[in-house]
């Protein structure tokens, strides 16, 4: 075999530890920058799960990138081992509600997170169970293993109603379960979450509320500077990490941004066949990332938004201004195009006003308002954020 030809024989040139780049990388408390004032309220809020009491219920606000599904993570798992030294046995569950948004999934997947099936007897199948029937199991499960469940519902917001927040919050006292307790962790994006749920869910469900603000440039290069034994060594010229921390400080100090950014360096690196990541590649980086977070953005829309972008996307094509504000009457005959070719019918107006709205509240989209001239009222007019070329490419590969 010796002399057979390998593909995958080479060490990595760039690379020594990929993973540490990646989002789903949990680095260690001591490679958590920034964020220990953060860390110790939110061991406060749950600290009575310790000696097996009911932590408090906590939401936790703040744009991408700023660590909340990280410390939330990471403080939950600090929890558990501390409870175990006491001999208080702490399960926690994570659910990305915006995979999970359904009743059904979100408790099928804390019940399947929490249970052990050696230990419990209990089985929670993929299908065949109605969704009661997976909140009996979830409460034997919790009641014959564990004396604490912590639940993180990461992307809270995008669970389909309140109910399974209803019966999470009110399992003890309903008396769902005896010998446990329960915990909820919210983690969301939208600042005034809070206002869309209903006075009971509301007031138990955000016992302890938090904001995690945007890093600045500093932090960031702390926190890349700390992954930066993913690359092997004298990899990396002396400008990159500063010059990815300031791109990624400028645009609301996303610390994903900054990681992802750092990672394509180094694959672009490694497409050049060098093995050094110059700071000249950041840039293009820059743009892959970009490129990346506008799919990943548009992917995770609802199909009606998605049209409006590329309706949008298609009528900015079609103008030669050099800032087109479009609007809104003109998308909508755009989008009813786009749904007549996808074969569906067309939302009503007012709807689409909505999710326009809704887009740029993302950033997505920007939208202002123009008098039509004197006494003629005013009208919205509507801007694409990103190049059209980029978006219309981004909705169509996700149809
Ligand atoms: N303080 C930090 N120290 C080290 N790494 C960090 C820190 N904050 C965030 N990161 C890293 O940045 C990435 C994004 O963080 P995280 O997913 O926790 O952000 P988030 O606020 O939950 O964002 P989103 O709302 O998009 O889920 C992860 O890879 C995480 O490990």
């Amino acid at each position: 075999m010796s002399d057979s030809k390998s593909f995958f024989g080479n060490p990595d040139p760039i690379f020594a530890d990929k993973e540490l780049l990646r989002v789903s990388h949990l680095p260690q408390g001591d490679r958590i920058i920034g964020r220990d004032d953060e860390l110790q309220s939110l061991a406060k809020a749950i600290k009575d799960a310790q000696r097996g009491g009911t932590p408090n219920n906590v939401l936790i606000y703040g744009k991408t990138g700023t660590g909340k599904s990280l410390c939330s993570k990471y403080i939950t798992r600090d929890l558990a081992d501390a409870a175990a030294e006491n001999d208080v046995k702490v399960g926690i569950a994570y659910v990305d509600c915006f995979q999970e948004s359904t009743e059904t999934q979100t408790v099928r997947t804390i019940a399947r997170s929490l249970n052990d099936p050696d230990q419990t007897d209990v089985t929670v199948p993929h299908s065949g169970v109605s969704t009661s029937d997976y909140y009996r199991r979830l409460w034997d499960i919790l009641d014959s293993r564990l004396d604490v469940g912590i639940i993180i519902l990461d992307e809270i917001d995008k669970l389909d109603g309140d109910n399974v927040l209803m019966q999470l919050s009110r399992a003890a006292e309903a008396g769902k379960v005896n010998k446990s307790t329960l915990g909820i962790i919210g983690i969301s994006n939208k600042i005034r979450y809070k206002d869309t749920l209903n006075e009971r869910v509301k007031s138990s469900l955000s016992e302890r509320d938090f904001v995690f603000p945007p890093y600045d440039a500093g932090q960031l290069r702390a926190i890349l500077r700390s992954r930066a034994d993913a690359f092997r060594e004298d990899v990396l010229a002396e400008d990159v990490i500063p010059k990815v921390a300031a791109l990624a400080a400028r645009e609301h100090g996303d610390a994903r941004k900054a990681i992802d950014i750092l990672r394509y360096a180094g694959e672009i690196a490694d497409e050049h066949g060098t093995d050094t990541v110059h700071v000249e590649y950041v840039d293009e980086a820059h743009e892959r990332e970009e490129q990346a977070r506008l799919s990943e953005l548009i992917s995770k829309q609802p199909t009606h938004s998605r049209y409006l972008m590329l309706a949008l996307a298609l009528r900015t094509q079609e103008t030669s201004e050099e800032t087109p504000m479009i609007p809104t009457k003109q998308i909508y005959s755009a989008y009813q195009i786009v749904c007549d070719r996808e074969g569906t019918e067309p939302l009503k107006m007012r709807r689409v006003r909505d999710l326009l709205s809704e887009l740029a509240f993302l950033s997505l989209i920007e939208q202002d308002r123009k008098g039509r001239g004197k006494g003629k009222g005013a009208h919205t007019v509507n801007e694409l954020v990103d190049d059209p070329e980029l978006v219309s490419e981004a909705c169509q590969s996700t149809r």
